[in-house]
């Protein structure tokens, strides 16, 4: 661990070879409203939208063979092994001519963002995390409509419980480094938006700068 041959093998195992990207990590609860807001993100501020979540169940529908294993996970409110979803998002990045990208729902938990870093090298350039309460996070996951198989009370209620567990500690280890812009994500859509402008609307200025 540590060794120079070790950095070497990082280096040249980079999944993304010399692709150059930026990124920013979208977190928050489920139902928060990570996939609404990034809808908007893309269409004013040209980013690419990868939600972690929409590549895994695109997977299981391809009748890959992780499939299987995949759907009972997602079904029992669990996160996947990191090694599957980076391989999707790695592919996803790679197969894509953009370098700007919003990555919604990933990191989940600790072994999701160190593997992420150590495979890709990518660093995020900020943390938008979406921050509300659950009953209200309850009330739009029961009324999403998108026939999702973990849009149940129970298994909403297990995925509650692995956010608090497992995703907020990720959120605090990037708050630890100053990179966490949080949203009041429990304010009607089009507020939420006008909150997350101000935030891309400065990155814009400061690349053109
Ligand atoms: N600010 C909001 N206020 C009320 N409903 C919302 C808001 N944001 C999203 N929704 C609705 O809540 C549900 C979950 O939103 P979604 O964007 O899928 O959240 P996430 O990706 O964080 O799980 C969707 O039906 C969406 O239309
Ligand atoms: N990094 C991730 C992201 C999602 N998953 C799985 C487990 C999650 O409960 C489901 C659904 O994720 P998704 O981001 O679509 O869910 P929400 O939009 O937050 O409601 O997918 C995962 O295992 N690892
Ligand atoms: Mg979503």
């Amino acid at each position: 661990m540590g060794s120079a041959t070790e950095a070497t093998k990082d280096i040249s195992e980079n999944l993304l070879g010399d692709k150059k990207v930026t990124v920013v990590f979208v977190l928050g609860g489920p139902g928060s409203g990570k996939g609404t807001q990034c809808a908007n993100i893309v269409e004013h501020y040209g980013f690419t939208h990868l939600s972690a979540g929409d590549l895994l169940r695109a997977e299981i529908k391809s009748g890959s063979e992780n499939g299987t294993m995949i759907q009972n996970m997602i079904k029992e409110g669990k996160i996947v092994p990191s090694e599957v979803t980076i391989k999707l998002l790695q592919t996803a990045i790679l197969e894509n001519g953009n370098d700007k990208f919003l990555i919604d729902g990933f990191p989940r938990n600790e072994e999701n963002r160190a593997a992420f870093e150590r495979v890709t090298g990518i660093v995020p350039e900020f943390v938008l995390f979406f921050d509300c309460y659950e009953e209200e996070m309850e009330r739009r996951l029961l009324e999403r409509n998108q026939g999702r198989v973990d849009d149940n009370i129970e298994t909403i209620k297990k995925r509650f419980k692995v956010f608090v567990e497992s995703s907020l500690p990720v959120v605090e280890h990037y708050e630890s480094l100053g990179k966490v812009k949080r949203i009041d994500a429990a304010k009607p859509i089009p507020e939420v938006f006008e909150d997350i402008k101000v935030i891309f609307s400065s990155l814009d200025s400061k690349e053109t700068a």
